[in-house]
């Protein structure tokens, strides 16, 4: 049976990266995928305005919406400080049996706990199975149509804090228009546009950071 893109990807990794060196991993998989076979990984441009969010942020505890083969979960978990923690989420599972191996092999796997299954389900059990109390740090760059009922949702189950922060992928390509809507015109939220470019091509998207202003126990409208 031929082997997918995503296994491609990680065979090129385990041949070229260095195992316990996260850099070499983002870079490995941000070569093939210029050079070889474009993928949706956030990419280096994208990646590091996602690095100086996190930096600025520092989180303790942070989620990531869609893994994919975990090259932002590689980039998110080697910035986070000594026993913070990422969470991150993927539907797919032979995306998520690749971004495990991914997670492994660049050495970041107790920082990261890869939680597969549709985020519908999943984050509803973030504070009791997962013992989280509030988020201060979410990467949404999962399927367009869930950015806004998940966002909701973090809110319904008391997720976001005043502070906690929410930085979404794709805002223009393949674009995600009713949460740039839900997100811009909610006073909960105070909202910054990144511009920059599509992963690994000359096509314009962007990134959007929203804070949270108001705490917990928020209500969806
Ligand atoms: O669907 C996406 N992510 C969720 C998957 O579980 C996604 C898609 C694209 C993309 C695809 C096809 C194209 F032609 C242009 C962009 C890019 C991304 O960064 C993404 O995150
Ligand atoms: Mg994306």
């Amino acid at each position: 049976m031929n082997q997918s893109k995503e296994q491609r990807i990680l065979n090129y990794v385990l041949q070229n990266a260095v195992r316990g060196d996260p850099c070499s991993v983002i870079d490995a998989i941000d070569t093939y995928c210029s050079q070889k076979e474009w993928a949706m990984n956030v990419g280096n441009e994208k990646g590091l305005i996602l690095d100086k969010t996190v930096e600025e942020i520092n989180p303790s505890v942070a989620l990531e919406l869609g893994t994919y083969c975990g090259y932002s979960a590689v980039r998110i978990a080697r910035l986070l400080k000594a026993g913070a923690r990422l969470l991150t989420v993927e539907f797919n599972p032979e995306f998520a049996a690749i971004a495990k191996q991914m997670i492994e092999f660049a050495g970041v796997q107790d920082k990261v706990t890869l939680i597969e299954g549709p985020s519908e389900e999943i984050i509803p059990q973030l504070k009791k199975k997962y013992e989280v109390d509030t988020l201060d740090f979410v990467f949404v760059d999962h399927w367009k149509d869930r950015y806004t009922p998940d966002t909701i949702l973090l809110q319904e189950c008391s997720l976001l804090r005043k502070g906690s922060v929410l930085l979404a992928d794709n805002i223009i390509v393949p674009g995600a228009p009713e949460f740039v809507n839900y997100i811009r015109n909610n006073p909960r939220f105070q909202c910054t546009n990144y511009p920059s470019h599509l992963e690994y091509m000359k096509v314009q998207d962007a990134m959007k950071k929203a804070c949270t202003l108001q705490g917990e126990h928020i209500r969806s409208t």
